[in-house]
């Protein structure tokens, strides 16, 4: 399929096979609203539901779903809604002779350069879940926190671990981060100490948008959950390692976390992800029911997406890389967690955000950290050819998130998730 309204580069993240929705204003449209990216624009989806672009979808007031500042109604509206607009854009973008194409004339008239667009946070995110899913990942942290003995917990092969995080520091990508101050105990003989962490970490992660929620009460299916995942996003879970290693026993991440966490803005779909299922890692032992893929759900439950972490040091202009990993490394699927985290009957909400936790592969350029690469500060990790290094993240560095799945002549992507760290405030103390 070939989009004819706009044109659309072959390498470009935003093809007609993608079509991620997002939040965006303008100079002459100061109020957030609804727009879906492709090639280099964003079209107005409020614009294309007045031409009645989506009048014959049953259970969609379009007007309304797509005149709102978050896309919360519309990810409550389910699976058949989401496929129904998702062709209508895609007939609309591909046929010349679409009788809202007839209405619009200029390409001006719906849409406008992804320049001129400046993006919000996709939803209003009542609560936010990180899960620790990647074993390689929880095997590393364990290892250096814990020690090799107590690397991996008896309970991590049988549930997805994760913890509740901080919906309300969720910011979207291109916000500037201060570095956090925190309690730490850099020498573990002496009383801890207070001022700004000196071990900032990134973490590669992607992060799933929940869709219709589920009563109080009332569980989800693994095959249920598979319907109500809307998309997903870039996350980077900026986490203060040495506020964590102190603070975190017996109750987990607290204020090494909530400082702030940097999504990208762009939803993509798990409709536009279909074609890029893979299988996830094999399971051993097998888990629970509850947990297991019933034959009626697609068999893979995980997906081929790349990764990179890319940084541009402090006085520098360019990006030097720092990982290259894959979400098909996930040991648990993204049904699995949603599953697991409703199984007790925990209501989850149109707009709930789940952290996939952070996301290494199995080689040391796929380790989705700074305490992984540096192995807890104990080597310096070189940027490329630069001459320059680091152990965590140092003032005014920008960390870059990027991601995609690679089809035949076409690309699904994800844009960027990106963040400056501003140096701590001096509070004086
Ligand atoms: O205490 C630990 O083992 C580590 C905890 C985390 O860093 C939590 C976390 O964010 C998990 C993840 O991203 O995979
Ligand atoms: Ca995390
Ligand atoms: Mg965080």
């Amino acid at each position: 399929m070939k989009c004819t309204f706009v044109d659309v580069a072959p390498e470009s993240d935003f093809s007609i096979q993608n079509l991620p929705y997002g939040i965006y204003s303008t100079a002459d449209a100061a109020e957030p609203h609804v727009g879906v990216a492709i090639g280099s624009h964003v079209l107005d989806m409020g614009a294309l539901a007045r031409l009645g672009l989506f009048g014959g979808i049953a259970g969609l007031d379009a007007e309304r779903v797509f005149g709102q500042p978050q896309l919360n109604e519309f990810m409550s509206l389910g699976r058949p809604v989401w496929r129904a607009v998702r062709l209508a854009l895609q007939s609309f973008l591909s046929d010349g002779e679409n009788a809202t194409r007839r209405q619009v004339g200029s390409v001006g008239a719906v849409a406008v350069p992804l320049s001129a667009a400046r993006m919000h946070l996709p939803a209003s995110i009542g609560d936010y879940t990180d899960f620790y899913a990647s074993r390689e990942h929880a095997t590393n942290v364990g290892t250096m926190f814990r020690g090799k003995d107590n690397a991996l917990m008896p309970n991590w092969t049988h549930l997805p671990v994760g913890y509740h995080g901080r919906a309300s520091s969720i910011v979207v990508s291109g916000t500037a981060l201060r570095r956090p101050s925190g309690q730490r105990r850099p020498d573990p003989a002496r009383p801890p100490v207070f001022g700004p962490s000196a071990r900032l970490d990134y973490e590669l992660e992607a992060a799933f948008f929940v869709g219709p929620g589920n009563a109080l009460g009332t569980p989800l299916s693994v095959e249920q959950a598979e319907e109500r995942i809307f998309g997903m996003v870039l996350m980077n879970d900026w986490s203060a390692r040495d506020i964590q290693a102190w603070e975190y026993v017996p109750l987990g991440p607290f204020l090494g976390k909530n400082f702030g966490t940097t999504i990208s803005p762009w939803v993509v779909t798990m409709d536009a992800l279909e074609p890029f299922r893979a299988p996830q890692p094999a399971q051993d032992p097998e888990p629970l029911p509850y947990l297991r893929t019933p034959p009626s759900a697609p068999a893979h439950g995980g997906y081929d997406i790349s990764l990179s972490v890319d940084i541009k040091p402090s006085g520098r202009d360019e990006f030097f890389p720092l990982t290259r990993s894959n979400l098909k490394h996930m040991y648990w699927s993204l049904r699995q967690q949603l599953a697991h985290h409703a199984i007790n009957g925990c209501n989850m909400r149109p707009g709930d955000l789940c952290g996939t936790g952070t996301i290494s592969g199995p080689t040391d350029e796929s380790f989705g950290s700074m305490l992984e690469l540096s192995w807890s500060g104990q080597k310096d990790v070189p940027l490329g050819d630069s001459g320059v290094t680091r152990k965590f993240i140092e003032d005014n560095d920008v960390v870059r998130i990027t991601g995609s799945c690679q089809g035949d002549g076409f690309r699904v992507g994800f844009g960027e998730c990106i963040g400056q760290v501003l140096p701590a405030l001096d509070l004086g103390l």
